[in-house]
């Protein structure tokens, strides 16, 4: 099985022999490891689309890799969870793409800091859905469509979904329009699979995201717009429980940690760590590092100092 025939794995020849070899050295606990091999998640992906799961029209482009959102309000873990997932998946062979919305490509992060910015107090709604949009086209075409064809595994944090809870749920914008500029801006690219975080309350995500900084423009928003985003995820993860998924990340990161890989466990081969009742403990090491500590790992990051 080649990377070429599958899209299974890193661009280079990796087989899934040397990946579960690499996975095996890294953590050391597996002897069936080479049942990883068998689970190729691009295949299941590729099986979804061809079966229509997720792809809702006969023009929708079928990719070889797979993509993966991360949604939810301030402070939900996003961050954190991306992070463990890249390392693990990168662990197995799969090149990982990591990304931020807005952001992500060196436009896409230009207009983030004027997003974000609160001293952009005059902005109003229409430019703001229009900025997160024109971001979301640019990182679609430049970034996450090319990487989808060649086989690499996306994660974003954030996509669509977060406009139409932020900018259709907290502002109260026309919900159709805001469906129809995501597909203007997505060209087709839809998430296989989408994670919504949930932390125990508004006010411990606020508290959460803030730690490391000043509120951003957003994130100074009152507590009732950021009930109204939670209340417009959660109704999101009702209307499409396919494809996003409910996590809460109330309890340890380890905790949350094992359920978001059993959200994934059909995408990925995830069963052997999922059996291990020690794997995720040691993901606990995450909590309150920050993303700049957390990211510092070998695959594409989204930090601020190193943009896709
Ligand atoms: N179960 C949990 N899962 C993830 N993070 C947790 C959990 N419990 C506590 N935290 C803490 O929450 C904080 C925020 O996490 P993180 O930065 O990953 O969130 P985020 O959703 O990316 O935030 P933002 O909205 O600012 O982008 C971190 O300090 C993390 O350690
Ligand atoms: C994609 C997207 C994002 N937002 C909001 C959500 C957050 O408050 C910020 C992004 O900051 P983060 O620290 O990276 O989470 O932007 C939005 O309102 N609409 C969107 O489409």
């Amino acid at each position: 099985m080649t990377a070429e025939t599958t899209g299974c794995l890193r661009k280079a020849a990796v087989s899934p022999t040397e990946a579960a070899s690499d996975m095996h050295e890294l953590y050391g606990v597996y002897n069936d490891i080479s049942a990883h091999g068998a689970g190729c998640s691009c295949n299941a992906a590729k099986q979804q689309g061809q079966d229509g799961e997720y792809a809702e029209d006969a023009s929708d482009p079928v990719h070889r890799g797979v993509f993966v959102t991360f949604e939810g309000g301030e402070g939900a873990g996003k961050t954190t969870h991306i992070s463990i997932l890249a390392e693990v998946l990168e662990s197995l062979g799969r090149e990982v793409v990591r990304l931020r919305e807005p952001g992500g490509t060196s436009i896409g992060e230009s207009l983030r800091s004027i997003v974000l910015d609160p001293s952009n107090k005059a902005m109003c709604d229409e430019c703001e859905l229009l900025i997160y949009e024109a971001a979301r086209a640019q990182i679609v075409h430049e970034v996450i469509a090319p990487s989808l064809d060649r086989g690499a595994v996306v994660l974003c944090d954030r996509f669509y979904d977060s406009t139409v809870a932020y900018q259709g749920g907290g502002r109260g914008m026309d919900a159709l329009f805001i469906d129809r500029a995501n597909a203007f801006a997505c060209q087709g690219v839809r998430p296989d699979r989408t994670i919504l975080l949930v932390p125990p309350s508004v006010e411990d995500g606020l508290d959460r995201a803030v730690q490391f900084g000043q509120a951003d423009r957003l994130e100074s928003e009152s507590a009732r717009f950021h009930e109204r985003v939670r209340a417009a995820f959660a109704t999101l993860s009702r209307n499409d429980s396919q494809r996003v998924r409910t996590v809460e990340s109330a309890s340890a990161i380890s905790d949350t940690a094992r359920a978001v890989f059993c959200e994934l466990r059909d995408l990925f081969p995830f069963e052997a760590f999922l059996r291990d009742e020690t794997f995720f403990k040691r993901f606990d090491a995450y909590a309150g590092r920050g993303e700049k500590a957390i990211f510092g790992g070998g695959c594409a990051s989204f930090s601020d100092k190193e943009v896709r």
